[in-house]
């Protein structure tokens, strides 16, 4: 049997996972839990061997997801307890302070996610419960968390500080932490090979937009800036977050609406958004009312776009320029009608794609643009999984964390 690492990356509303052969770096097995405590029935994939299995069900929450991918491995194969795992990784979103680096995963490192809850509601509880149950099911082997907030750990100090009072910002660890990089890394690191231009000195943008959207400005592969901040709410317009918005509309409605904090949060964590503004969180559902004319939906296309300009105007500015702007996640993989969208507004500065190979539907790292665009314009698939199986095997042959903790511990 081949050596691999087994991935589990809960996002805000899914489950990916993937079973990675460590030589052919491929999925053995690969899957997907979508539609994760939404009304109505939620979507399981799970691909093994050349098959393809679905089950369509209510799925409350990621624990019973979790489980039932775990009855997946049972039923279809291949058996975990046996299929080479050397390691096994756990997304986690928010690290906060506490974790610039992967870590093991133990009693103290589970609980220290789930403190770090409070920065990301939607992610690190279930994030850690999930680490739970495969601990227990796989005690003797290596298990890790890789955190998305690692890669923004480097942000220079003015994109990474708010301007708010400096005592209660230090005494409450308020600055912005970002989310996605392990995604926006990756995916970063694809482009110079892609594009033919060295590393060193490139200037580029990463659009992560999927249910949960970011936008990442970075130049050499470093981090100068991202949209996510303090949690992953700031920033671009999501599925059901509303992303940048001005503070005071939350005094407003503490004062006018009589809104407690629980309801604050899930109306601009999980009401607001293409959701909050349209009744649809799925870009897919978007597209199909717009063409119907509903003009709720129109106008919920029309702002999420107007918000990556907006960055993508904001991170061009910052680097002095940019070589390349790259699309990836949900929406920016798959759908060429928001790329379009994006690069048309940008056509003043000369940015030009190719419209068939936009409409193109591939799974291989692409160029969208013209031979003559002022911008090279690309869509790479993320492949976080793969990034944190690269990551996580590493920590299991070096033996020890960034933070003492040794493996088996
Ligand atoms: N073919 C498609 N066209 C447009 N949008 C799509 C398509 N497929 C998926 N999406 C969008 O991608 C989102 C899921 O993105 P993903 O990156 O998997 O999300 P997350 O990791 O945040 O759960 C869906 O909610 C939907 O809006
Ligand atoms: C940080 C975040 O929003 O993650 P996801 O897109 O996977 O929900
Ligand atoms: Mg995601």
């Amino acid at each position: 049997m081949a050596k691999t690492a087994l991935v589990i990356n809960s996002g805000s509303s899914s489950i990916k996972y993937q079973l990675v052969d460590l030589d052919s770096q491929e999925g053995i097995v690969s899957g997907l839990v979508e539609k994760i405590g939404e009304a109505g029935d939620g979507h399981y994939v799970y691909k093994y061997n050349g098959e393809k299995h679905e089950l369509e069900e209510p799925i409350p929450d990621h624990e019973t997801g979790l489980k039932r991918v775990l009855g997946f491995f049972k039923e279809f194969g291949p058996d975990l307890k046996n299929a080479g795992i050397v390691a096994v990784g756990h997304r986690v979103v928010q690290g906060g302070s506490v974790f610039p680096k992967p870590a093991f995963v133990n009693a103290k490192t589970i609980q220290q996610v789930k403190d770090l809850a409070v920065l990301a509601p939607l992610h690190n509880g279930p994030e850690a419960i999930g680490a739970e149950v495969m601990l227990k099911l796989l005690p003797d082997v290596p298990q890790a968390f890789v955190f998305d907030s690692s890669y923004f750990f480097q942000l220079p100090e003015e994109a990474s500080t708010y301007a708010l009072n400096k005592q209660v910002a230090e005494e409450y660890h308020i600055r912005r932490y970002g989310a996605h990089g392990t995604s926006h890394e990756y995916v970063g690191g694809l482009v110079p090979a892609l594009i033919g231009k060295p590393a060193e000195g490139l200037k580029q943008i990463v659009l992560h937009v999927g249910n949960g959207a970011s936008a990442s400005a970075q130049i050499s592969g470093k981090p100068i800036d991202t949209s996510m901040g303090l949690t992953p709410l700031e920033g671009l317009v999501m599925g059901g977050r509303t992303g940048d918005i001005d503070p005071a509309a939350v005094f407003h409605l503490i004062r006018n609406a009589h809104m407690d904090v629980d309801q604050l949060d899930e109306l601009f964590n999980k009401k607001s958004g293409l959701a909050g503004l349209c009744g649809h969180s799925d870009m897919r559902e978007v597209h199909a009312l717009v063409a119907e004319g509903d003009k709720d939906a129109k106008l919920a296309l029309d702002v999420y776009v107007h918000r990556i300009i907006k960055y993508i105007g904001d991170f061009t500015a910052q680097m002095g320029g940019v070589d390349a702007i790259t699309f990836t996640a949900g929406v920016g993989e798959n759908d060429d009608i928001v790329r379009k969208m994006v690069c048309d507004r940008l056509a003043p500065f000369g940015v030009k794609i190719d419209e068939e190979k936009n409409a193109t539907r591939s799974k291989d790292p692409r160029i969208i643009s013209t031979p003559d665009s002022s911008v090279f314009i690309c869509v790479i698939p993320t492949n976080e999984e793969l990034a944190i199986a690269q990551k996580v095997t590493a920590l299991a042959e070096a033996g020890v964390d960034s933070y003492g903790n040794k493996v088996g511990e």
